[in-house]
């Protein structure tokens, strides 16, 4: 991202910020609320067309194409309240969701028309290669609403995974997990990774942020205040004054630390 930014009306969403996310690791997007984080992942998975600044993929510039073209070139991302289709069958919900978001053919997937039909074979073994990737390739026939809250969030990640991306965006992926699903969601993460996969996320949980990320990159009234290792960032004044500084909003730090707790207190 190079002197990204985008304004609605008079507010400056995300300003000015050039960051660049390491191929193979895990880069981790924090910030007070309002600090502009969502509105950068929905830039960079092509929901927003910035005002300013552009984006590259891999050399390409992808600043204005369209989120299914963005798709394509190998960007896929979760959302903060996994849609999914609890009546229909896990691996229906991931095929389906993944062919509304690659191709845009809403009516295609719902009508069941002929093209949709010839695509359904080949888009059912990429949905169940990603239901296995996140660990539910057992669970493929079972109505997804029957799943538990993890289970769910892993639908929505094989979603993302269907489209065989080379960078996924996690928007909050511990949102609403109890310290133990959270450990096993980040150990499916570093799975991913392992796998040749980038992560970027965004997510409020420090616990999770500090345990997984190889960068951090802090958004502040939507721009850039600091970036680096977790060790930096962490013990960085302009992120302390952030975090804890009369700008903040309330509540900030009790959402940042508290669920650091329970995770560490077993072993102290
Ligand atoms: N579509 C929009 N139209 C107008 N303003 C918007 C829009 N999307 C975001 N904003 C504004 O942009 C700013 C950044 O919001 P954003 O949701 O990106 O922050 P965030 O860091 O993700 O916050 P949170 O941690 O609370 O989710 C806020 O002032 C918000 O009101």
């Amino acid at each position: 991202m190079d002197g990204l930014g985008i304004r609605f009306g008079g507010n400056h969403a995300v300003r000015d910020v050039s960051a660049a996310l390491p191929a193979g690791q895990i880069t981790a997007i924090i910030g007070p609320n309002g600090a502009g984080k969502s509105t950068f992942f929905n830039l960079i998975s092509g929901f927003y067309v910035p005002t300013s600044g552009r984006i590259r993929f891999q050399g390409e510039d992808i600043t204005r194409l369209k989120t299914h073209q963005v798709v394509g070139r190998g960007i896929a991302r979760t959302f903060q309240t996994t849609t999914i289709y609890k009546e229909l069958s896990v691996l229906d919900g991931v095929m389906i969701g993944h062919r509304v978001r690659t191709r845009a053919g809403l009516l295609d997937a719902l009508l069941r028309t002929g093209r949709e039909r010839r695509d359904e074979e080949g888009s059912r073994d990429g949905a169940m290669a990603a239901l296995a990737r996140v660990g539910l390739a057992d669970q493929a026939a079972r109505p997804a609403g029957a799943l538990t809250q993890e289970g769910q969030k892993r639908v929505g990640i094989a979603m993302a995974l269907a489209s065989n991306p080379k960078l996924l965006l996690l928007d909050e992926p511990a949102a609403g997990m109890n310290p133990e699903e959270t450990v096993r969601l980040m150990a499916l993460i570093r799975d991913l990774v392992s796998g040749g996969l980038t992560v970027a996320l965004v997510e409020h949980k420090m616990s999770l942020v500090m345990g997984l990320a190889d960068h951090i990159l802090v958004l502040h009234h939507g721009q850039k205040i600091a970036q680096g290792t977790p060790a930096q960032v962490s013990r960085d004044p302009a992120v302390i004054e952030a975090y804890l500084g009369g700008h903040a909003h309330g509540g900030q730090m009790g959402q940042a630390t508290a669920p650091a707790a329970p995770t560490g207190a077993p072993h102290a």
